[in-house]
């Protein structure tokens, strides 16, 4: 099975749940591992047959951007299912961590795991 992976994109949103939160936006750290359908791209070199990670990520920016989440939670689901619904990809992994929330640490956040990977 291949995946398509991005590491480290930074997206500064609105998100928390104090009200704070709600008016000054902090900076996100977002992974993702997409399993593609197939391995097309692979053989005939041609981005039609490509899972476009440009499309992906712009798609992203713009939900993100556009509205507020309480929870980091509900933040990942929400990527979870735009990658699953709208790209058609049959496994995600998504991963979204706050780098200033906890002082101490370096960053806080959740991963979760969606749909189903493919055996080849
Ligand atoms: N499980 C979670 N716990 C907390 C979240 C969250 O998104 N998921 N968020 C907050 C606050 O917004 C916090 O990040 C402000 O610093 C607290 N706990």
């Amino acid at each position: 099975m291949d995946i398509i992976f991005l590491r480290e994109l930074k997206v500064d949103m609105l998100i928390g749940v104090y009200e704070w939160e709600k008016r000054v936006p902090q900076t996100l750290q977002i992974d993702l591992e997409i399993a593609l359908p197939n391995s097309r791209a692979c053989e005939t070199d041609d981005i039609n047959d490509a899972l476009d990670y440009s499309e992906i990520v712009r798609h992203i920016q713009n939900v993100l951007t556009s509205r507020h989440f309480n929870l980091l939670e509900a933040l990942a689901e929400h990527i979870a299912r735009i990658i699953l619904d709208d790209f058609k990809a049959p496994w995600v992994k998504v991963s979204v961590a706050k780098l200033q929330a906890i002082r101490g640490s370096k960053m806080v956040g959740i991963c979760v795991e969606r749909g189903a990977k493919i055996a080849r």
